[in-house]
């Protein structure tokens, strides 16, 4: 009993020492901490805000022992600042256990959406945040998912419970990605290398975005099980070469995303003052200056240490500078992309191929038709389309017919109780997007570590409740679709 509770303490406290170190060596520089009143008392007893600019050591250490751990869908238990994948602890011993004391308030996934709002200028936070026009098919993505409430089953031994997942040949730790999210390294700093390393450690996917400002290169170094999603133009000739790309660079799933023939209205952005390229108004300026964590933790670092960021992966070849009139330019064409551009890549791409953005269950039958090997279905957030219907309003009708088709969920996703209901109702995975950018701007790769454990946990526990051993045991007998209420 005493050697167990000595061990005990062992590990947590070196779990918090290599936290600690990983934090000094990693982000010289606290985001997290400060973010108001009462963090600013965070700065003082965890990370000093200091050596912005006088850190020179790579912000995400790639420990190369640790890599098989990826593609095994072993924990990676030694991993700094993360606690292992399989460590599950209650809600109550967590923050005693294994939660570094600046997470200490997170405890949910919406938490870090609430904590990024101080953090972050409001262009920013917003641009992330925000959905298109009224929001209807923001809002619809995540209540689709109260629409239902489940059947448990009881006395079934659990003990045994596992959240692990076969997808594409790979065993993966938990159900859940992260999706690609463009941008990412001027909301995070490396924000693109952050999110690969933390899914890596966790053995989880993540999608490298066509608009990322790191070049897919460098992101599958970091992450070699790295998957890449294309915004294409209708051009052949272009495709094609950007395939080339991704395959020489070692990518084994190629995701083409079908919702973004043109870019979603978000009146948010102009109203906040984001805009694409960048322009350095009065309001922008001054939301910067009040701001200086994210200004110069991300901003003024990444320029310092590698110059102005580039849309580095849109295309075979290196893209326009981000705050450049040549963004906009990159993006043309992309309307004319059709069925007959999947038809090609398919013939050239031997890897995994999906389509990202679908909700039409013809659409996925022409993906399925032109060889794909699975869909996304997902409204980009709640980001193109206003009042689109919700990906689990047209789950169950889709995953009747899915064969051998892989069935992939994102949008409003923030509870394991709504993987779950995904799952049940015939999704073979999910991704999410905001909650993990969010977390990388608070905490780097430990916060997007931290994220993705609370959601596993929730999962575990949810399974216990809910009477299965095996993430393969859901269906839709788990679940009942209320009716609306009046
Ligand atoms: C900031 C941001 C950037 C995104 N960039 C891309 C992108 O480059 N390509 C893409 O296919 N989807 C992109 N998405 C959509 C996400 O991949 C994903 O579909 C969506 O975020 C899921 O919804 P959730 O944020 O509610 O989890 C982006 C979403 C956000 C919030």
């Amino acid at each position: 009993m005493h050697i167990r509770a000595a061990c005990h303490i062992d590990r947590a406290a070196a779990g918090w020492l290599s936290e600690t170190a990983f934090n000094t060596l990693a982000m010289g520089f606290e985001p997290f901490a400060g973010a108001g009143s009462g963090e600013g008392r965070m700065a003082t007893l965890d990370h000093p805000a200091a050596g912005v600019a006088g850190h020179e050591s790579d912000p995400v250490p790639r420990p190369d022992v640790e890599r098989e751990a990826a593609t095994s869908g072993q924990a990676d238990a030694a991993a700094p600042g993360i606690a292992a994948p399989n460590t599950l602890v209650t809600s109550l011993k967590r923050s005693a256990a294994v939660t570094p004391y600046r997470f200490r308030d997170l405890l949910a996934l919406d938490d870090f959406e609430r904590h990024a709002r101080r953090f972050l200028p409001p262009m920013i936070f917003q641009y992330v945040a925000g959905g298109a026009e009224t929001g209807s098919a923001l809002r619809r993505s995540r209540d689709a998912y109260a629409d239902y409430a489940f059947l448990p089953r009881m006395m079934r031994d659990t003990a045994g419970r596992d959240t692990a997942v076969e997808l594409f040949g790979r065993r993966y730790a938990a159900p859940f990605g992260i999706g690609p999210l463009g941008g990412a390294a001027f909301i995070a700093y490396r924000g693109d290398l952050v999110l690969a390393e933390a899914a890596r450690r966790m053995a989880v996917p993540m999608i490298l975005s066509a608009s990322s400002l790191i070049r897919l290169e460098d992101v599958h170094a970091q992450n070699p099980d790295a998957w890449y999603q294309a915004y294409l133009p209708g051009d052949q000739r272009r495709i094609d070469r950007l395939v080339d790309r991704v395959a020489a660079a070692g990518y084994r799933t190629f995701v083409v995303t079908a919702d973004t023939p043109t870019l979603g209205n978000r009146e948010h952005n102009i109203r906040t003052g984001f805009s694409m390229p960048m322009r350095i108004t009065p309001k922008v300026m001054w939301q910067s200056a009040t701001h200086p964590r994210w200004l110069l933790g991300v901003v003024a670092r990444t320029f310092l240490k590698h110059g102005a960021p580039h849309f580095e992966n849109t295309e075979a070849e290196r893209g326009p500078p981000m705050l450049s009139q040549g963004s906009v330019r990159n993006s043309i064409d992309r309307d004319r992309l059709s069925w007959t551009n999947l038809e090609a890549i398919r013939r050239r791409w031997p890897g995994n191929l999906l389509v990202k953005g679908l909700l039409a269950p013809e659409d996925v039958e022409i993906a399925r038709g032109c060889g794909a090997d699975g869909v996304i279905l997902s409204t980009h957030g709640g980001r193109q389309l206003d009042h689109v219907v919700a990906p689990l309003d047209v789950l169950p009708e889709i995953a009747a017919r899915k064969g051998d088709l892989k069935l992939i969920v994102d949008s409003g996703i923030r509870r394991g109780t709504d993987v779950i209901k995904a799952l049940a109702l015939g999704a073979d995975f999910v991704l999410l997007g905001r909650p993990f950018m969010f977390a990388a701007a608070l905490g780097g790769a430990a916060g997007v570590a931290h994220a993705m454990r609370i959601l596993k946990e929730e999962i575990h526990r949810d399974m216990a409740f809910l009477g299965v051993n095996r993430l393969s045991e859901l269906g839709p007998e788990f679940l009942r679709h209320l009716p609306p209420r009046g």
